[in-house]
């Protein structure tokens, strides 16, 4: 019998500051995934509310609060060794100054220069939708 692996759910946020760049966060080498980019965030709890989730993830890991929010996708995708629903919100204001809170390395990036980066799998369909939401024209 084929068991399906749980889905985890993650709530993930694009972070717009006021300038129109985007935060990125790098994953540790030991991590799932680990060495490529991300956009903050994390595992939703039972029960909890994802835009919560959102808020308490970019508290805990930048230590920033959310004061604005709208949802921008849904992604579902496979991996070998897990299988993630990535709930991803555009985070259109926030308060404080975003930090590398659990030591890991944070950048702002202009929308153009997004796909220089390198992203775990799933997050195509997220670039992509980052992209027309911004109007980024490709060369
Ligand atoms: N935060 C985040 N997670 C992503 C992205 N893309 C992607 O595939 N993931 C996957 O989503 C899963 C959960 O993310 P996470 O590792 O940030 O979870 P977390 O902050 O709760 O970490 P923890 O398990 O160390 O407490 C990981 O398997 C990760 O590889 C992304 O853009 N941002
Ligand atoms: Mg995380």
């Amino acid at each position: 019998m084929v068991m399906e692996k749980k889905r985890i759910h993650v709530a993930a946020g694009v972070i717009l500051s006021a300038g129109g760049n985007i935060l990125l966060a790098l994953r540790p080498q030991t991590a799932h995934q680990g060495g490529l980019w991300e956009f903050p965030g994390g595992k939703v709890e039972t029960g909890e509310p994802v835009a919560d989730a959102l808020a308490r993830e970019l508290r805990e890991e930048l230590a920033i609060s959310v004061t604005d929010c709208e949802q921008l996708i849904e992604v579902s995708h496979d991996y070998p060794d897990k299988s993630v629903l990535l709930d991803v919100w555009l985070v259109t204001a926030f308060t404080g100054e975003p930090v590398g809170n659990e030591g890991q390395t944070v950048r702002w990036v202009s929308p153009e220069k997004l796909s220089d980066y390198q992203f775990p799998a799933a997050n195509v369909p997220i670039v992509e939708a980052v992209e027309k939401h911004l109007g980024v024209q490709a060369l």
